[in-house]
């Protein structure tokens, strides 16, 4: 029988770590997930108007009625919960719920959109009358009633949120862990001071200054800053720092939600510490490992939920640095936090102004908006031109008619094909056709020659980026489209299954190879025959096609997965303006994806919204901790 409380074993997981489509594993596997005819009574017009799938529902009628719950009001906010996990909210509040649920809760929700208007649905659907809906919540079997409500119960009600009880204890966990971290750490202020100015003796370095002293006196630091603002500098040099000021011999970890992440960080943040000018610094820090967040607390197998670190057995390190962490879950920010000793520090650094992990929480953003004091900002854009540095801020401000002059101003390094309709003519992709083809044709060309740095060259020049996997407006669609003029342009599609010039996307992280989901290559001619390139210019390897991991061509991108990489150029094509996806974050994500030129294609409108609306997910961490 299924553990009620959807708690602390791994199974059922009402959603798991590492899992994104988790949320329909288990007690729902046996469902499809789309079959509204199998629900009836109050929930049925929900999965009609698709605001609920019947697996939402199958998952919350199960779970009311092993707690012998049958009130229907009851089995709806269960399975509103569950929906909002999919959305990536750790819980639902129910007073707003008749307005935000709305929002489909995921990508395929959108891409074949509901039949009428979604906010005329909210008004047509049969909800509760909100009080009685409560009281029939905080009297449910199935509910635990505010904090110290019984620890056994599958939901939990709390200032007005509804949660899955094992969401609501990361939270907690959380939260108790951050506001422990709060006390100073002291140090040697003399040396520290030292340290941090001979590692960045530059005026203009005070934000970077700021970060290691924050990270070197507390316990705790958040280290936020957008592409190219000196984050992964500034983590190389803090950990030299406080070698200084505490070491030598500290035991540092570095650690990214996802494996290529992780890459990345290890390579970058070594390069950064052979550029050390000082030898001292370089012989204390030595080179550095990372690894994935996963791998640093220790995958126990067959669990995703379980790590042999944890607060029985805490990691041995001094030192845990995480990147990239608007990516990390609640989930798995609770069990680093409550793995990590509490004595040592914790230094998260990522960009919360991107998209957030495709799971639940957002909790980089939480800390940021919550903690009293740790959260260092990075400005200054090191990388990033004048113009495009405009334009993200823009965005990131939420100022509509700033990114729309900007955009309309346009330029060397901004273009914006304005469409007339949601749907661009052929005359409106003109520059990104043209686009396509000229990349394409390098890339096929350095290919087919053996001519590797320039294949990667071609493979990184520009990037299509689409916020859909599906629709007029989607991923695969415009795969296709992208494909044909490529093809067109190098005399035709070849019915190799690698023909020279293709790109690729790796699906998987492969141990063997060393390559990650997200890696991107590029198949090349050998003298061998033919190989995939990974890697940069003069950074390349060659992987045997007999190796690759699971892999698919990759002529556009969703901008989720173009998270973690830019490109010199990047197209993003932007859905209708009513697209739930078009949001700032998206938007931010894709335009921050570019090194030197942005291309938007899409209308005003679309533009407008996605710079006005907000990624909404509800969790109850965003609200003050004090260190009291
Ligand atoms: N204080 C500094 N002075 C001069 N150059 C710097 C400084 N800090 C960082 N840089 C340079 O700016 C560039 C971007 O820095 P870095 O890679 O650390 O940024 P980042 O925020 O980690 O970027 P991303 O998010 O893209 O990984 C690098 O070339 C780096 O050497």
């Amino acid at each position: 029988m299924s553990d009620p409380t959807l708690g602390a074993g791994d199974a059922p997981a009402a959603t798991s770590i590492g899992q994104p489509t988790g949320v329909l594993a288990g007690p729902s596997a046996d469902v499809p997930a789309d079959v509204p005819w199998r629900v009836d009574g109050l929930l049925a017009p929900f999965v009609a108007a698709r605001v609920l799938t019947s697996a939402d529902v199958h998952v919350a009628r199960r779970v009311a009625r092993l707690c012998g719950e049958d009130d229907e009001r009851v089995v709806l906010a269960g399975a509103l919960t569950v929906r909002a996990l999919r959305a990536g909210s750790v819980c639902v509040e129910l007073a707003t719920a008749p307005s935000t649920v709305v929002e489909p809760a995921d990508d395929e929700a959108v891409d074949e959109p509901a039949t009428g208007p979604t906010d005329q649905l909210a008004q047509v659907l049969p909800w509760p009358e909100p009080t009685a809906w409560v009281r029939a919540l905080r009297a449910s079997p199935a509910v635990a009633d505010g904090p110290d409500g019984p620890p056994d119960r599958p939901l939990r009600w709390t200032g007005g949120l509804l949660y899955l009880d094992r969401y609501w204890r990361d939270e907690v966990s959380v939260r108790a862990q951050v506001t422990d971290r709060l006390t100073p750490v002291p140090v040697d202020e003399a040396r520290l001071e030292a340290a941090v100015h001979r590692l960045f003796p530059h005026e203009d370095d005070e934000r970077q200054r700021a970060a290691v002293r924050a990270a070197a006196t507390s316990r705790l630091t958040v280290l936020t800053g957008g592409p190219g603002t000196g984050k992964t500098t500034t983590i190389a040099r803090l950990v030299a720092a406080l070698q200084d000021v505490d070491g030598p011999g500290l035991r540092v970890a570095l650690a990214a939600p996802t494996g290529k992440a992780a890459a990345r960080l290890q390579e970058s943040v070594n390069d950064e510490l052979r550029a050390l000018v000082h030898d001292e610094d370089r012989q204390r820090t030595g080179e550095l490992r990372s690894s994935t967040v996963h791998r640093l607390l220790g995958n126990r197998p067959g669990s995703t939920t379980r790590f042999r670190h944890d607060a029985r057995q805490r990691l041995p390190h001094d030192v845990v640095v995480v990147d990239e962490c608007s990516m990390m879950s609640l989930p798995l920010m609770a069990r680093l936090l409550e793995a990590v000793r509490p004595g040592s520090r914790v230094v998260l650094v990522g960009d919360p102004h991107q998209l957030a992990s495709v799971e639940a929480g957002a909790v980089l953003g939480d800390l940021v908006a919550s903690l009293p004091r740790g959260v260092v900002e990075l400005t200054r854009e090191h990388r990033f031109g004048a113009e495009l540095a405009g334009l993200a801020h823009a965005i990131r401000a939420g100022n509509a008619d700033r990114a729309v002059a900007l955009l309309r101003a346009g330029g060397d390094v901004i273009e914006w094909v304005e469409t007339a309709g949601d749907v661009p003519t052929a005359r409106e992709v003109a520059t990104l056709e043209a686009d396509v083809r000229s990349t394409g044709r390098a890339l096929v060309t350095a290919a087919r020659a053996g001519d590797v740095d320039g294949a990667l060259e071609a493979l990184g020049a520009h990037r299509l980026l689409l916020a859909h996997r599906r629709g007029p407006a989607g991923v695969a669609h415009w795969s296709t489209v992208a494909e044909d003029w490529v093809a067109q342009e190098t005399g035709g599609r070849s019915s190799a299954p690698f023909p020279p010039g293709r790109p690729l996307l790796v699906t998987s992280n492969d141990r063997a190879t060393g390559l990650y989901n997200g890696d991107t290559g590029v198949v090349v001619a050998t003298p061998d025959g033919v190989a995939v390139a990974f890697g940069a210019r003069g950074a390349s390897r060659l992987v045997a096609t007999h190796r690759l991991p699971p892999a698919q061509s990759v002529h556009a991108m969703t901008v989720h997965r173009g998270q973690g990489s830019q490109f010199a150029r990047v197209s993003v094509l932007l859905p209708a303006a009513t697209s739930p996806l078009l949001t700032r974050e998206l938007l931010y994500t894709a335009v921050t994806r570019a090194r030197q030129q942005i291309r938007v294609i899409g209308t005003e409108a679309a533009v407008r919204a996605a710079v006005l609306r907000r990624v909404q997910r509800a969790s109850g961490l965003g609200r003050p901790l004090t260190s009291d």
